[in-house]
């Protein structure tokens, strides 16, 4: 089956990751309601509480460009297990996103899971609150 192109750019983002550290490179991709495609990749650091994660790097593109609707979210690792976004990238993709945002989450074969972003992040607080 051919891969969406937006799979195809999180593991070119994936590729770039800078993991020395944990040696659990990610890469994220996001396709914006206009539809264009931003990427990006973890970014670690010797102090440790300093590295930035995949979704965080697509999302800081993205905003750079001028964009700030994200319609769906690649992400993907190439262990076995599920790289579900941490706690604060779902709190980041919250703000740009919808409760239908859809996420994907991957592997190098291909999606393993899709969720959408409600399912992640019931509940959410986001800027509609203020
Ligand atoms: O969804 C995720 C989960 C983890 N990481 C990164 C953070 C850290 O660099 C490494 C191990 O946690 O993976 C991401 O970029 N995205
Ligand atoms: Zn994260």
């Amino acid at each position: 089956m051919k891969h969406d192109p937006l799979f195809d750019l999180a593991i070119d983002a994936m590729q770039a990751a800078y993991s020395p550290y944990s040696q659990f490179p990610v890469g994220a991709a996001i396709r914006t309601s206009k539809g264009t495609l931003f990427s990006g990749c973890n970014v670690e650091n010797a102090a440790f509480p300093e590295g930035t994660c995949a979704e965080a790097g697509a999302i800081s593109a993205m905003v750079r460009a001028g964009e700030t609707q994200i319609q769906e979210i690649y992400v993907v690792g190439n262990g076995d297990k599920l790289v579900s976004p941490c706690g604060g990238c779902r709190q980041k993709i919250r703000e740009f996103g919808t409760a239908e945002t859809r996420v994907h989450i991957c592997g190098p074969e291909g999606i393993r899971k899709s969720v959408t972003l409600n399912d992640l992040l019931p509940l959410s607080f986001g800027p509609d609150h203020l």
